[in-house]
């Protein structure tokens, strides 16, 4: 069954497949998110009103800042402060780690944890934002000061990625490209 009603709502995109009320796969694409936020940003767990289906959106980012905004934010921050004398990449790598330990105590005792964060309060996902963020923005200074174009690096491991892990081979398997026989 096709969901049919109407246009696309923030944080919408293409061809998700999600289970109805009665247990039938429907592509929800195009559906109206009742709680729809603005673009950007619209939560994975938001819900859609169809004719009495009621199924999960596929989550997407806003389209900005860039990467390379978030580089020249951060190079800003840091000049104000005069403290690129502290930036330097093993700093950063450390500052970046630290952050990531932070992140892990956010879930840390809670056992898994579903896809969007149900059972989370709005302070407990503003808190991950926030840690979230300094990882990200850690990063992007890492990249910068050792002179990795992240942008395209990135698109350059994703394509290696594909090579390495191509869908007709591994798909439904999570076995590391090692564990392939051939
Ligand atoms: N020398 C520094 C200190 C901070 N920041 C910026 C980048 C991070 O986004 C954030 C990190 O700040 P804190 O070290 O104060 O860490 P938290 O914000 O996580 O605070 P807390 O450790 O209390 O949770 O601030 C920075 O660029 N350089």
């Amino acid at each position: 069954m096709m969901a049919t009603n109407g246009k696309e709502a923030g944080g919408l995109t293409d061809g998700v497949l999600s289970v109805s009320s009665n247990g039938s796969s429907v592509d929800v694409a195009n559906s109206v998110v009742v709680n729809g936020a603005g673009t950007g940003g619209a939560p994975s767990h938001s819900k859609v009103q169809n004719g009495g289906t009621v199924a999960a959106q596929r989550f997407t980012f806003s389209p900005e800042p860039t990467i390379e905004d978030i580089r020249r934010l951060q190079a800003e921050f840091t000049d104000e402060r005069n403290w690129n004398q502290f930036h330097q990449p093993r700093n950063l790598l450390m500052a970046m780690v630290g952050e990531v330990g932070e992140v892990a105590e956010l879930f840390q005792w809670r056992g898994e944890v579903a896809e969007g964060l149900p059972d989370w309060t709005e302070s407990e996902r503003e808190h991950l934002a926030h840690e979230l963020s300094d990882v990200l923005i850690y990063l992007v200074e890492l990249a910068e000061k050792c002179r990795v174009d992240l942008p395209q690096a990135v698109l350059r491991k994703m394509a290696l990625n594909r090579l390495k892990y191509p869908a007709s081979k591994v798909h439904g398997s999570a076995k590391k490209y090692t564990e392939y026989k051939d």
